[in-house]
């Protein structure tokens, strides 16, 4: 056995740590942000249409068993702004989960909703294999940056990593106003079903999902 099992509480963090490496930044936009972005979101709902994922067959379908999450369709300044803050933050992003900064950033960023009933199965970031020929770059790092009507009105919702090595253990993350979580896109992860009384659609569990990518060469 090694230090780290043999320590107490902070040694089972440690550990947690080597296994599902992640970080977590509290109060990463502001508040001013996060709700002038709830704002546009809510307005412009019907511009979020179902996400669809990405298989080894093809490019984009939807998979409801896989994943059921609304995505916002078209663009968006305040999302433009929050590439920009990423862009210029990206290799302390990167640091903080022990990686090492990507030249000729590519970043992929896009703004969901989780309604009432919806999640997102346990699956990697990462194309990988047959799937890999659909992208022209390599998802290196997902940031996850979670937003909600205060208080919070759904339950559930948890982001949860797994270890590489499966049973392992798992890390279940409560999505937090105003905080971006940071771990690399190689981790398995899941979003537990979301449950939201009465559906509202400003009462969903929001996200923009964000990827720090390295073009192929
Ligand atoms: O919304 C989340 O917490 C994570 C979503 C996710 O895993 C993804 O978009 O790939
Ligand atoms: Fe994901």
């Amino acid at each position: 056995m090694n230090r780290v099992e043999h320590d107490a509480d902070g040694g089972v963090k440690e550990k947690a740590q080597t296994r599902m490496p992640h970080a977590a930044i509290d109060h990463f936009m502001g508040e001013t942000y996060a709700s002038q972005l709830l704002a546009e979101a809510c307005a412009r709902e019907a511009d979020f249409a179902r996400t669809e994922v990405t298989s080894d067959e093809e490019p984009r379908a939807l998979d409801l068993d896989a994943r059921r999450s609304w995505t916002l369709r078209g663009g968006s300044a305040l999302l433009n702004r929050f590439e920009a803050q990423v862009r210029s933050q990206a290799d302390g992003l990167l640091a903080a989960v022990g990686m090492a900064p990507i030249a000729d950033l590519v970043l992929e960023c896009g703004l969901f909703a989780h309604r009432h009933g919806d999640y997102f199965r346990r699956h990697i970031d990462l194309f990988a294999a047959e799937r890999r020929r659909h992208a022209t770059h390599d998802r290196i790092a997902t940031l996850v940056y979670h937003l909600h009507i205060q208080p919070k009105r759904f339950g559930g919702g948890e982001l949860v990593l797994y270890s590489l090595a499966g049973a392992a253990g798992a890390l279940r993350l409560p999505p937090e106003h105003d905080r971006l979580v940071v771990f690399p896109a190689y981790l398995p992860h899941e979003v537990e079903p979301v449950s939201v009384p009465g559906d509202a659609f400003a009462h969903a569990r929001f996200s923009i999902n964000c990827w720090l990518g390295r073009p192929r060469g």
